[in-house]
Order: structure tokens, then sequence, then C-alpha cells
């Protein structure tokens, strides 16, 4: 059965879509079967994996408004295993157009529920907001991943993530639970970066990963020759650190 992992947190830039691309890639790369899922209307993930946006036709738009089957909505990658559901700024809309519907939360649930079973894992790249699309996202999950980035105000915002979570926990969905904590963009000159790791480690203890993410130019440039790391550039450190999380995400 399909595991879903929402990569969120509303602040942003953080890593959030570097993360869902890369880890997704490589948990492909183990030999898994998984889905990427962009919920965020910037696209980021979606072109970021190499689909060209003016090629798609339903996007998860279609599937959360219109009722496409997620099906219909599914592209494949040049990496083996790997699927995406796009978005398009069409996305953009949807706060506002699911505010006066049914069950508007529990929309992506219901879609990915015809779905999940194909898949070992699907990973969902949230927007930079705590609003419907990512209340979605985390109604339909299993778990959440949050990505934190090393600087100066890593945990400022993070108790209205947590505050959410509570909130879908107890209304939407109690199975909720957190994946892990994965701290990004670590720049190890500065001792900064350290200081920060230790006070995560503090407050979220053993959710976090023992993979910290460096900051590495070839991860920042992979996504505009629309590709993952993996591929991009496989001898990088960046490569590296993200099959590492992988593993630890497979428990292997
Ligand atoms: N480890 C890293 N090393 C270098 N650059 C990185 C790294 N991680 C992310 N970046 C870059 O930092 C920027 C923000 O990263 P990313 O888009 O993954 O964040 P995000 O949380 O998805 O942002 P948003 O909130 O806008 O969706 C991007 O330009 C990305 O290429
Ligand atoms: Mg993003």
């Amino acid at each position: 059965m399909g595991k879903i992992i929402a990569v969120a947190n509303q602040k942003g830039g953080v890593g959030k879509t570097t993360t869902s691309v890369n880890l997704s890639a490589c948990l492909a790369a183990l030999g898994k079967k998984v889905l990427l899922v962009d919920i965020d209307p910037q696209g980021n993930a979606t072109s970021g994996i190499g689909v060209n946006k003016a090629d798609v036709r339903y996007c998860i738009y279609d599937v959360l408004i219109n009722d496409i089957s997620p099906v219909d909505a599914t592209l494949p990658t040049e990496i083996e295993g790997l699927m995406i559901i796009p978005a398009t700024i069409q996305l953009a809309g949807a706060e506002i157009e699911l505010v006066p519907t049914i069950s508007r939360e529990v929309r992506l649930k219901k879609a990915l529920e015809v779905v999940k079973d194909k898949y070992d894992f699907v990973i969902i790249d949230c927007p930079p907001s705590l609003g419907i699309l990512t209340v979605n996202s985390l109604t339909a999950a299993d778990s959440v991943l949050i990505p934190i980035q090393c600087e100066y105000y890593a945990l400022e915002g993070l108790s209205q993530l947590l505050n959410t979570i509570r909130l879908v926990q107890k209304h939407l969905n109690s199975q909720l639970a957190i994946e892990g904590v994965v701290l990004t963009m670590l720049d190890a000159r500065t001792n900064l970066g350290l200081q920060v790791i230790e006070e995560v480690k503090k407050y979220f203890q053993e959710k976090v990963y023992k993979t910290i993410i460096p900051r590495n130019v070839r991860l920042s440039e992979a996504p505009s020759h629309g590709q993952a790391i993996i591929t991009y550039d496989p001898r990088s450190r960046g490569a590296e650190v993200y099959s590492d999380l992988a593993k630890e995400v497979v428990g292997v």
C-alpha cells in the first residue's frame, strides 16, 4: 500500500520543492514506484522534473475542481518509476474556487485513494501557505515531512504549521503523523547553521533526519535543466545527500 507524504512548510524558499523532486527521484532510483504530486500554483516541481507546462492537458486543478481522474492527469518523467501529476498557474484560482464547494478539504484525499495503491510513495509538494491546498495535502497524507532551512529564523512560524497539523489531526485526518524534519541549505562555513541544527534537534528530537542537506550549487542548477539531481549530476554532493535521505525515509 502506498504511503502519502506531504512536504510542507508555509515559509517560502526553505527547500520544499527541491526536497520533493529529489527525494521522489531517489526513491524511484531505489526501485520504488513513486508519484510526485505538484499542488503549488508556482508549478516548480512540474518544470523542475522536466514537464513543459504548455504541453499539460490536465493538471492537479482539473483533479480538484473538474473531477478529472488522477489517472488521466498523471504523466511519466524521464526517471523510471517516477510519475507526476503536474500543476499549472490555473491552480492559483483553486484556493478561492474551492471555498464554496462541498467537502472541499477532502478533494485530494478522495482523488488519491483511486491511485494510491499503484505506488509505494506519493510525495506532495505543498505551496508556501497554510491555505486550502496545504490542508487538502495534510488531509490526504499519511505523514508530513517538514524541510527547515538552516538559517536564523528557522523556527519562526513553525508553531503555526504545527497548529495546522493539530487541527487537521483533530478534524480531518486523525492518522496524520510527522514523518520527519529535514534540515536544508546548510552552509558549513558558518556557526549559525550549526546552532540552528542544535535548536531544531532540541525541538523535534529523533524526528530530525541524520542526513542534512548542504548548500550545493548543482542542486540549484538542476531545475533550470528540468532534471532531478541524480540525472543532472549523479556524482554531486547533492545527489549523494538526497540518496541518503531517501534511504532514511525507506528505512534501509
Ligand atoms: N541545498 C540547496 N543548495 C542550494 N540551493 C538550494 C538548495 N535547496 C534549495 N535551493 C534553492 O533555493 C531556492 C528555494 O528552494 P525551493 O524552491 O526548493 O524552496 P521551496 O520551499 O519549494 O520554495 P517555495 O516556498 O517558493 O515553494 C531555489 O532556488 C532552489 O534551487
Ligand atoms: Mg516550492
